[in-house]
């Protein structure tokens, strides 16, 4: 095993990723960050220098459970303290599984401004994946926010209640392309502001040698949008999922949702003599953003060629069932996936809603609105500083004999807390993901849940409400996928299976930023008392700032 250092420095940079001008947070100049290539067993050594003017950063590995380090995890307010300007941190971890992982800012709503990328982890010299290709390659997917993030942050923390609204594009590999004419306003139809022949925002171009069977890394990081990934005339079959083997199956649309990666082969076996679109869309809510497209350029024909055909119009948004569908395609490929514990010792049942506290919009679970502690639980626990969150743990379930997921509540009012559930360590636990409808009228939307320091077995899907006597003989015990994040589909429910075995505190939580941001989401702690001594550059906030020594 190799040390693999990386140097990063973090700043503001005008950048205009879909032709518009905008403040976009950038790792060594970039958006999407340099992607950290490694081996299984490597330690990867990121040493970060926050050069953002006034503002706190901290990253997150996702995907990488932090076996030894969960200090390292990067959630703020969970297991450390946010990076001040001027500051350097050094993350230090080791990359375990192969597979294909991601890495992003998880503090407020800073992800949005561009600061992502990718991890890619290969198996160790002389092993072998089990399926065959030529080529290697990695698409990030994203959509795309004019406004800055403390406009859209302050906007779903005010009175009235400001939504982010659908984003103004989507971007394949940080490129896509807003309709510059579509502004009106004098000051951005200056085409210093919107310039729809700048570079930067022409498409991504992925070159491929006619013949071959390239696997395509894909990912998603949207901040809001569930997308459908298509690539013109070519089928896709999906061989990983969050750095997992699946058995094969083959699509033409892959359902992606934020927080996901997947690895598909496809044939470069169409004809040669031109080029193809590779193309995203909004599935899951109503919008009217253009579709991300990027360019599957066919060497040696020009990579700036469109396409002659136009992009397709994507699947219906309000298609439910071929996403489930794609939900429930996903188990582990054969003689390859770990079998789960076939029984566990608690099971969690998290009814998702849109509240209002306090007049403001928020989403709970439970009834319980999730707000960060000043002081990150991981420190408050290990250096037992009392007071720091409510001792009080939220629910294990909800009202389930009068709560009806179909309506809006009369009364849909809910508590902000920050208390967390514990687990016995080493015990294993279910939880159920309940959906439920929002505070519109006949509406339900699809929330891509994310659990840190931990890979979950997906036991199933159910639409309706889960029926806590029948619907676990229904589970799949014998070839579940392990994944880190899966999607509850609108007026459903999701069963995810995991061992307590990973001493930290540990983020779960809705994969939407501005969800998140709106209290959707929970914090675990196992074996607290198994977590060795933490570095000092993790404290300072809080409770926590007499603590750090330098
Ligand atoms: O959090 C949300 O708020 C809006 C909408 O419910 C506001 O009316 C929406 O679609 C969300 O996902």
């Amino acid at each position: 095993a190799r040390i693999r250092h990386y140097k990063w420095d973090v700043k503001n940079e005008f950048k205009s990723p879909d032709c518009f001008k905008k403040l976009v947070i950038t790792i060594n100049g970039r958006s999407p960050g340099p992607t950290i290539l490694a081996q299984q067993g490597d330690t990867i050594i990121v040493e970060l220098k926050n050069s953002l003017i006034t503002e706190n950063l901290a990253i997150h590995w996702h995907g990488i459970r932090q076996i030894g380090s969960p200090w390292f995890d990067g959630t703020e307010g969970v297991t450390q303290c946010p990076i001040q300007p001027g500051e350097t941190f050094k993350y230090q971890f080791v990359v375990d599984r192969p597979g294909t992982y991601l890495y992003h800012a998880h503090y407020g709503m800073q992800r949005d401004a561009g600061l992502y990328g990718s991890i890619r982890v290969a198996l160790p010299d002389g092993e072998l994946e089990p399926f065959a290709y030529d080529y290697d390659r990695s698409v990030i997917l994203n959509d795309w926010y004019h406004k800055s993030t403390n406009e859209l942050s302050t906007g779903l923390s005010s009175i009235p209640f400001q939504w982010v609204g659908e984003p103004q594009s989507l971007l394949i590999q940080g490129r896509g392309k807003f309709d510059c004419s579509s502004l009106t306003s004098p000051s951005s139809t200056d085409p210093k502001v919107c310039n729809s022949s700048n570079p930067e925002c022409s498409p991504y171009v992925l070159t491929v040698i006619p013949g071959k069977t390239y696997r395509l890394r894909v990912s998603s990081l949207t901040s809001l949008s569930a997308l459908s990934f298509q690539i013109e005339g070519h089928n896709m079959t999906v061989v990983e999922a969050d750095g997992h083997y699946v058995e094969p199956f083959v699509v033409k649309n892959l359902f992606i949702y934020s927080g996901e990666t997947y690895s598909v082969l496809i044939k470069t076996d169409q004809n040669p003599t031109r080029n193809y679109w590779m193309q995203t869309n909004i599935v899951s809510r109503s919008s009217n953003t253009s579709a991300g497209l990027a360019i599957l350029n066919y060497y040696p024909n020009h990579p700036k060629r469109s396409p002659p055909s136009s992009p397709s119009e994507g699947p219906k948004w309000d298609d439910v069932d071929p996403r489930v569908a794609q939900s429930l395609s996903i188990r582990a490929r054969k003689g390859m996936g770990r079998a789960p514990p076939q029984t566990s010792d608690r099971v969690i049942v998290l009814l998702n809603t849109q509240n209002e506290v306090n007049g403001f919009r928020r989403w709970s679970v439970n009834n319980v609105s999730f707000q960060h502690p000043k002081t990150p639980y991981l420190i408050s626990l290990k250096h037992k500083l009392t007071g720091q969150f409510d001792e009080k743990p939220p629910p294990d379930g909800y009202d389930f004999a009068n709560y009806n997921i179909y309506v809006k509540q009369n009364n849909s009012n809910a508590t902000t807390s920050n208390g967390i559930y514990r687990l016995k360590f080493n015990t294993t636990v279910d939880i159920i993901l309940q959906n439920a409808n929002t505070m519109n009228p006949n509406n339900s939307e699809t929330h891509p849940w994310h659990l840190h320091g931990h890979d979950f077995w997906v036991l199933g899907y159910g639409s309706g409400k889960f029926d806590i006597d029948n619907d676990p003989k229904k589970y799949n015990l014998v070839d579940p996928i392990e994944k880190n994040t899966v999607p509850v589909h609108p007026y459903g429910w999701t069963a995810l299976r995991f061992v307590a075995n990973n001493p930290g505190t540990w983020a779960f939580h809705c994969h939407i930023e501005s969800h998140f941001y709106m209290g959707m989401g929970i914090v675990l702690e196992e074996g607290i008392e198994r977590v060795g001594k933490l570095p000092s550059s993790i404290l300072g906030c809080g409770a926590s700032k007499g603590l750090r020594v330098p």
